[in-house]
């Protein structure tokens, strides 16, 4: 959370609007310029109407007839009306600018974050914490959606401020000290509300998290089945309101706080407005000003007041956006120094040899570690099988295996060369990953399968893949094709089903032609049809690459060249199929178990 001491507070905002501009400037020049001259322009025009003003009130306040007055005036009031009407010229083209900056540099902020939550070690996900300092940087860029117009409406109003505040002076210098004490507590009264709204906000993170993953979960009608036929209805509900009603609690108990705040600061800023009206009556009425000075004085405090609320309340929100840009750019820093920073040499292909030594990994707030100490070489050629009991490993060992975890003690090499020493990047070049949960992209059956590869020129090495699954007959059932758009709520989009889904996720996979193919339980889904054809696949292709298949189903580790049997973190057995079967040891056991119906 922001340091959110007074002092510190007003400090900060200069470096903020300096920060936006810079900001501003990255993404638009031409509207940063346009800007800047709107506010020169605004200034200036709003010191020629007060100067026009005084020139008019002469000879309205004098003697003569009121058609003699009106055309002395005629001239003054001309230059008012003209210097009004550029007042609200600039104000239009300011808000063009704006408008042109705020798009951009949302996206901007937008995509900064979802690059740099990609971008960071897999690792940093485990860690406590983390989701929620990504909430307070979402607030961060959703904030950009005005800070451009809060931070252009407070220099503006600044700038109007000096121009009457000096016109103001000119009259009498004891008008203005008046017009400030008679302002600022509305400014003390502001920063102070953001501060309570932040710490709110702050307090309600890790619940909003909850409640948006709750939101997804219980809406999406990827799960509206389960949802419906287990009645989990009433029960979500239930529980999105206790959240929503515990963040709301937290708001409605800081409300008398901000109550007390505002009633504060408009009671000690009525009574230094009274203050300062006071003074001009006196000064006017003891003859210190003439009348006619003194009518432009009311226009000057009229014009300064509502510039100095301007600046106040802009003043404000800046301080508030101040403190969720200053998340934001936390959270952005805590990513760059999370991205891998692992070593400039790329991977040597093709890969030979993936060696494990006694590696270990354990997760962020686990006591015994997921892998533990772990020694295994595989060769450019082998199947490898990974099977054991569930929460035995199989999964992190392939997480070690592809690099997306770094080992905690040991090593994994590829080639001989340290993964914790390698261009992530090119290590994942030559991987290919089925996971035990994977995407359903909302993207078009081709782009599916080709994610993550350079596009090709035509389809051939995609249908091979489809092929290579025994999806064809299904995907040119589809009334697009390959091209078919695979989001039933998008229009015109088809869903597959389960079995077909996962058929995709190994095309992918193997559409790839990686030197490491890793699929996790590939086949769950999956009719023994298609993985009759899935293993097949892995066989005939297995000459070029490493294959590594986690699974429960014993019956297809027959394909294996060496089976990895893992208990708690550890291999316990290993060897080949015929050899394990009958090794009365666990891989025996269940094997035993599975068959026995
Ligand atoms: N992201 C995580 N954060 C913390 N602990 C984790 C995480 N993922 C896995 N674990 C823990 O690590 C251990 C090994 O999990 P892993 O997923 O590797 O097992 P597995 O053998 O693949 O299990 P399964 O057969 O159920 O897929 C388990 O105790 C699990 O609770």
């Amino acid at each position: 959370m922001a340091d959110v001491s007074f002092t510190r507070l007003c400090g900060r905002i200069p470096s903020v609007v300096t920060r936006i501009a810079r900001m501003s400037w990255a993404v638009d020049r031409a509207a940063v310029v346009l800007l800047l001259i709107c506010l020169v322009t605004t200034g200036l025009a709003a010191a020629g109407q007060l100067a026009a003003t005084s020139r008019a009130m002469g000879p309205l306040l004098g003697g003569g007839s009121v058609q003699e007055r009106l055309h002395a005036a005629l001239p003054a009031l001309i230059v008012v009306a003209v210097m009004a009407a550029l007042v609200r010229t600039t104000a239009a083209l300011s808000a063009y600018g704006e408008r042109r900056i705020t798009p951009k540099l949302t996206t901007e902020a937008d995509t900064t974050l979802v690059a740099s939550v990609c971008k960071v070690e897999a690792a940093t996900y485990h860690e406590d914490g983390f989701h929620d300092r990504q909430e307070a940087a979402e607030m961060g860029v959703l904030r950009t959606h005005v800070m451009v117009g809060d931070a252009q409406q407070l220099v503006s109003s600044l700038i109007k401020l000096v121009t009457a505040g000096g016109v103001l002076s000119l009259i009498d210098p004891l008008l203005l000290p008046f017009l400030l004490l008679a302002v600022l507590p509305a400014g003390v009264g502001a920063v102070l509300t953001a501060r309570v709204d932040y710490e709110i906000h702050f307090v309600n993170i890790a619940d909003r998290n909850v409640r948006g993953m709750m939101r997804w979960w219980a809406t999406s009608p990827k799960f509206a089945d389960e949802v419906r036929a287990n009645s989990m209805t009433g029960y979500l509900l239930h529980w999105y309101r206790a959240l929503s009603r515990r963040a709301d609690a937290r708001t409605l108990a800081a409300a008398p706080r901000t109550l007390r705040i505002a009633l504060t600061s408009a009671a000690c800023g009525g009574v230094f407005l009274v203050g300062t009206w006071v003074a001009l009556y006196w000064l006017a009425a003891a003859g210190r000003i003439p009348l006619a000075t003194a009518a432009t004085a009311v226009v000057a405090v009229q014009t300064t007041l509502g510039a100095l609320t301007q600046v106040v309340r802009s003043a404000g929100y800046v301080f508030h956006t101040s403190l969720y840009l200053g998340d934001m750019a936390d959270f952005f820093d805590e990513a760059a120094r999370r991205a891998p920073h692992r070593g400039a040499q790329r991977a040597r292909t093709p890969v030979e040899e993936v060696r494990l030594e006694e590696a270990v990994y354990r997760y962020p707030g686990k006591e015994r570690p997921a892998v533990d100490g772990v020694s295994l070489t595989l060769r450019r050629g082998q199947i490898l099988a990974l099977v054991g009991t569930n929460g035995s490993g199989k999964t992190t060992l392939t997480r070690l295996i592809a690099g997306i975890l770094l080992a905690d003690k040991g090593r994994v090499t590829w080639n001989g060369t340290d993964l914790a020493e390698t261009d992530a990047e090119s290590v994942w070049e030559r991987t290919g990953l089925v996971p035990q949960y994977f995407a359903q992209w909302p993207l078009r059956l081709r782009e599916n399968i080709t994610l993550g590869q350079p596009r090709t020129p035509d389809d051939g090495p995609v249908w091979d893949a489809v092929d290579a699954v025994g999806l064809r007959e299904a995907v040119e059932d589809l009334p697009g094709g390959l091209d078919t758009l695979l989001a039933r709520e998008i229009f015109s989009g088809v869903e597959l089903s389960g079995g077909q889904w996962q058929r995709v996720a190994c095309a992918r996979g193997l559409y790839r032609t990686p030197d490491l193919l890793i699929m996790d339980e590939p086949t769950s889904q999956v009719d023994p049809q298609g993985e009759h054809r899935i293993f097949e696949t892995l066989k005939a292709s297995a000459a070029d690459r490493i294959t590594i298949v986690v699974t429960h189903r014993l019956e297809n580790t027959r394909i294996a060249d060496h089976i990895i049997v893992m208990e708690e973190g550890r291999i316990t057995e290993q060897g080949r199929y015929d050899d394990l079967a009958h090794a009365n040891g666990t891989f025996e056991r269940l094997l035993a178990l599975s068959q026995d119906r």
